[in-house]
């Protein structure tokens, strides 16, 4: 067996991280061969509750777990981390867009980027899953000057399982035979989900998503649409926002992230800019990667830009860049 390995999940009494500690725990994630140490934090008055879910987790007797650290103090939390989904953070309700949570939650990612700098390891792999996700992770970067841009990511996974499972319904296939969606930009409503370089296997044989629904209109139009509000129609409808789902996506993210992506194929994930494809570097905008094995990621270069994909990438990427500023100001306060 593998050395423990320990893995904080923030916000760790909340809605998502009931569902995520469980694939955790039980070994979807890291292997169903990896130990590890459960860090849970959250905030002071949650702390009856966390006990309740560390009860839950003794009682679901997985052999996994060697041990749970559950506490309200960073120093602990974020000691030796080698991977950090951070949830904890407030949820929008309905009528609002994500960026309208800016102002209550990024400096909880400021603060926790710090706790991170000071306490994790340096190879930590992070995933910001509190919106607004992309700025949050930008903010979160800043503040652990000692770990590389590159361990710090956001989560869009969400977004592409979403355009995935819609297009593999739309054809009449199983989600698996759908491959290479791409979202690109903010996790809000300008985010752009794009199937111009995505597959389907039909019968067996290999075609592009594009001709096989072969209506533009509907993936430049509705299809858009539905994913980029995907997030507001589930809170319409429960009330709620989505946690089951986003802790799969989490799941998924951090799953590829650890082991690699198939050869050939790419998962939608925010990391820092580097200017490809004409986006302004230094924001997090969501790229297709390929990931090696052992969790090297690589933003897929050369994937040819059509006209129409220039223009959502260029409104999503406009919208990071107003988000920026204004989190650049609220962490100066
Ligand atoms: N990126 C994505 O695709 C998605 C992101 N989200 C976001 O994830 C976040 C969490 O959602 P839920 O789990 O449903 O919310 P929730 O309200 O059920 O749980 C959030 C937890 O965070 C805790 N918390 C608040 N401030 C904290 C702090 N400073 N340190 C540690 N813990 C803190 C709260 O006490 C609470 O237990 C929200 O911001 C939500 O919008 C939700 C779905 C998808
Ligand atoms: O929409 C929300 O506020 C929660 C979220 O990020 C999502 O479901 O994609």
């Amino acid at each position: 067996m593998p050395e423990p390995i320990r893995v904080i999940v923030t916000g760790a009494a909340g809605q998502i991280a009931y569902s995520l500690i469980y694939q955790l725990a039980k070994g979807d994630v890291f292997g169903a061969d990896q130990p590890l140490y459960l860090h849970l934090l959250d905030i002071p008055p949650m702390m009856g509750v966390l006990e309740g879910v560390v009860m839950e987790i003794t009682d679901c007797a997985l052999p996994l777990v060697k041990g749970v650290v559950a506490t309200a103090d960073l120093a602990v939390a974020f000691k030796d981390v080698d991977a950090a989904f951070m949830v904890g953070s407030m949820p929008r309700k309905q009528g609002m867009e994500r960026k309208d949570l800016l102002s209550a939650n990024v400096k909880i990612f400021k603060e926790q980027g710090e706790a991170l700098d000071k306490y994790a390891k340096k190879t930590v792999k992070v995933l910001v899953v509190g919106n607004p996700a992309n700025t949050n992770a930008l903010m979160c970067a800043k503040y652990a000057p000692s770990i590389p841009k590159k361990n710090f990511s956001a989560m869009t996974r969400l977004d592409h399982n979403r355009a995935q499972a819609a297009l593999a319904q739309k054809l009449g296939v199983g989600v698996a035979d759908v491959q290479n969606v791409i979202i690109w930009g903010n996790h809000s409503s300008t985010q752009f989900p794009d199937v111009a370089h995505a597959s389907v296997l039909i019968n067996g044989s290999k075609k592009s998503v594009s001709d096989a629904i072969n209506d533009k209109d509907y993936l430049q139009g509705d299809f858009v649409k539905m994913v980029q509000t995907r997030g507001a129609a589930v809170i319409a409808a429960r009330k709620m926002s989505s946690a089951m789902s986003a802790a799969k996506a989490a799941g998924d993210h951090m799953k590829d992230w650890w082991f690699g992506t198939a050869p050939g194929q790419h998962v939608s994930m925010a990391v820092i800019s580097d200017g490809s494809y004409g986006v302004a570097a230094d924001i997090m905008f969501s790229f297709p990667v390929s990931i090696k094995p052992g969790g090297e990621y690589q933003i897929v270069q050369g994937l040819p830009v059509s006209d129409f994909a220039r223009k959502m990438l260029d409104i999503t990427a406009e919208e990071l860049l107003e988000e920026k500023k204004d989190a650049l100001s609220l962490c100066q306060d």
